[in-house]
């Protein structure tokens, strides 16, 4: 009779006197009335488990929960070892749970002792339970092999990208590299499969291992262990790419041979034979690679990730690479912010941590100097293989194009900050400007507006003539003006048209950028900043781009620690602090500068 009352009480009631929920859903496979195991309470760590034993090795089946408020409880994860799986042991345990709560209402205290004898009749009461949004998925979790990976590329951005996917609740990933299709394969698929994380039904288990791409066997041998995994690429510019393992190569063995050495065969890039057998120049030829890849995997089944855009939008990336996985779009830009300092998108919450988490010193650090020469022969080099790997994969990753010219969105207000003229002569100096300016001309004849501002110890004679601190200057100016300010008339010649605003000061100060029409403003900032000399002040509708090569990315920083700056950080949508680029004008001194990838 009272087993009557429970269940019909269990059943028809709208909502179990106890609130229940479950973190990761589940659907309990029935109990088996067999089952014959002693479930025990840890309560310390809020969890019932059973002894088990494994292939000769003591295992426990577990299941954590957590109280939340006065009648509510939470069912946060099950995990039973998979030979003990489909047993109902998952169900004994939740069974636990339920006698645990109950015996605080004396009614069903009584009728649990039912439960022995009627263990199958358990199932119904799960009926409440179930209800509660978690029908179809297994609570168990287990080590399985990786439905995804990603195989590529070294210095491409992997670790970036593992460590932002693991913000995903459906994504349980191997935190170091595995090596086993390059290295450990005889030690087999078990062995492997022992080094995944354990992981719910439903979850997507993720390694990676960026040798994977490079290494002859890694296709058929993944093809071997399934033909569904899903793979990612990280490729970024093979020459940018090489730099890096260079650096990297460097950092380990400070006495390797220079780059230019290892990198042109016979030591001399005057003859510009490549040696494509040094691993840094091999790894970039990824349409080489690819090939073996598509002797085994259909290229829809391989994301090509773009490493830059990793860096300036990593929502973007992550939203694509979320989409391919086929899970839901949970990391967003909300994710992330970006550090001045590191130069870097961090993350605002890493998996298992509440702080703000950037990768580590070997992650984003300066490259080695390398001759501006050598980087345009081996982009050159680079460029037919990037062109078949733009054809192989049906996508332009903007490798070819120059990225100096890449020009940002047509309505970006360009603002450029140098002190290009840090350079000995006068002429050296402006042959440099003039230079400069011609390209950058090239690079923002989209934009509207350019805004330009100059400091230099060399400029400084020009600007004595514009004693305003804030010279707004259009057209050409007066003979003494057009004498005395070459670089000036230079730029006004080129640049000004009707919707061209020029502001001109000698000194960092008050800049009130007067950019009503524009909806994003982009600074480029090439030269130091000093210190508590710069304000500026952008409309609260416009969004704020910031670019600036690698030595000056805490000038940047400063220009945003700077007062009445900090209000208007909520402008800010992207820094680049990749992209770097020299530029070479013959003088001793090579200009580094930066121009962004824009992610507005
Ligand atoms: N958010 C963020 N933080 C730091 N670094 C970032 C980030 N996103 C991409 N990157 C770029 O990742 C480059 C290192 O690539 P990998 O992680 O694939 O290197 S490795 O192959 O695992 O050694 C690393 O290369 P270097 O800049 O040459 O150090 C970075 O440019």
């Amino acid at each position: 009779m009272a087993l009557q009352k429970l269940i019909f009480r269990v059943i028809i009631s709208p909502r179990p006197f106890v609130n229940i929920s479950k973190k990761h859903g589940c659907a309990f496979s029935v109990l088996h009335s067999d089952l014959n195991m002693q479930v025990e309470h840890d309560r310390t760590n809020s969890c019932f488990f059973i002894r088990l034993v494994v292939e000769g090795k003591l295992d426990k089946a577990v299941l954590r929960y957590k109280f939340t408020g006065k009648n509510g409880i939470d069912l946060l994860s099950t995990d039973v070892p998979e030979s003990f799986r489909g047993k109902g042991v998952a169900a004994l345990l939740s069974k636990e749970v339920w006698l645990g709560l109950i015996t605080s209402k004396r009614s069903f205290r009584d009728s649990s002792r039912n439960f022995s004898l009627f263990s199958s009749l358990w199932w119904f009461v799960r009926a409440p339970v179930a209800q509660i949004n978690h029908v179809g998925r297994g609570c168990a979790t287990s080590r399985r092999l990786p439905q995804g990976i990603i195989i590529g590329v070294k210095k491409g951005g992997t670790r970036a990208l593992l460590e932002f996917l693991r913000l995903h609740p459906d994504i349980r990933a191997l935190g170091s590299e595995p090596h086993f299709f390059d290295r450990h394969y005889s030690r087999g698929l078990n062995w492997y499969r022992s080094l995944m994380p354990k992981a719910l039904e439903g979850q997507v288990v993720l390694e990676k291992t960026p040798r994977y791409y490079v290494t002859v066997e890694s296709p058929n041998r993944i093809h071997t262990m399934s033909r569904e995994v899903k793979l990612i690429v990280v490729v970024r510019d093979p020459v940018t790419r090489a730099i890096s393992d260079y650096t990297q190569i460097l950092s380990k063995s400070p006495s390797v041979p220079t780059f230019e050495t290892l990198a042109f065969r016979n030591g001399t890039e005057e003859k510009f034979e490549v040696d494509t057998l040094w691993s840094p120049i091999s790894i970039g030829l990824y349409a080489l690679h690819l090939e073996r890849w598509l002797a085994y995997f259909p290229i829809e089944q391989i994301h090509f990730f773009h490493g830059e855009r990793l860096v300036s939008n990593p929502a973007g990336e992550l939203g694509r690479v979320q989409d391919f996985l086929g899970l839901q779009k949970i990391i967003t830009d909300k994710h992330f912010y970006f550090n001045m300092t590191k130069g870097f998108p961090c993350l605002k919450k890493p998996e298992g941590s509440s702080k703000p988490h950037c990768l580590g010193k070997t992650k984003g650090r300066p490259h080695v100097d390398i001759h501006p020469q050598v980087i345009r022969r081996l982009k050159l080099f680079y460029q037919p293989h990037n062109l078949r790997f733009y054809h192989m994969t049906g996508q332009d990753f903007g490798w070819l194009r120059n990225p100096e010219f890449s020009p940002p969105p047509t309505g970006t207000a360009v603002m450029y900050i140098s002190h290009i003229c840090s350079v000995k002569s006068s002429s050296n100096c402006f042959c440099l400007i003039r230079s400069f300016f011609s390209m950058f001309r090239r690079l923002y004849l989209n934009s509207r507006m350019v805004l330009v501002y100059l400091f230099s110890a060399v400029t400084a004679e020009p600007m004595q003539v514009a004693k305003e601190p804030h010279a707004r200057l259009e057209g050409r100016g007066n003979g003494q003006r057009e004498k005395k300010m070459p670089v000036w008339n230079f730029l006004m010649r080129n640049f000004s048209s009707p919707d061209s605003q020029m502001y001109w000061t000698s000194r960092l100060s008050f800049m009130l950028l007067l950019l009503k029409r524009m909806q994003y403003v982009c600074l480029v900032v090439t030269g130091p900043v000093q210190k508590g000399l710069t304000t500026f002040l952008v409309p609260s509708h416009q969004k704020l781009v910031v670019t600036a090569d690698r030595a000056h990315a805490n000038a940047t920083s400063t220009v945003f620690r700077l007062r009445h700056c900090t209000a208007n950080l909520h402008n800010l949508v992207a820094f680049s602090g990749q992209a770097e680029h020299q530029w070479w004008m013959g003088t001793s001194d090579p200009v580094r500068f930066h121009v962004g990838y824009y992610s507005i």
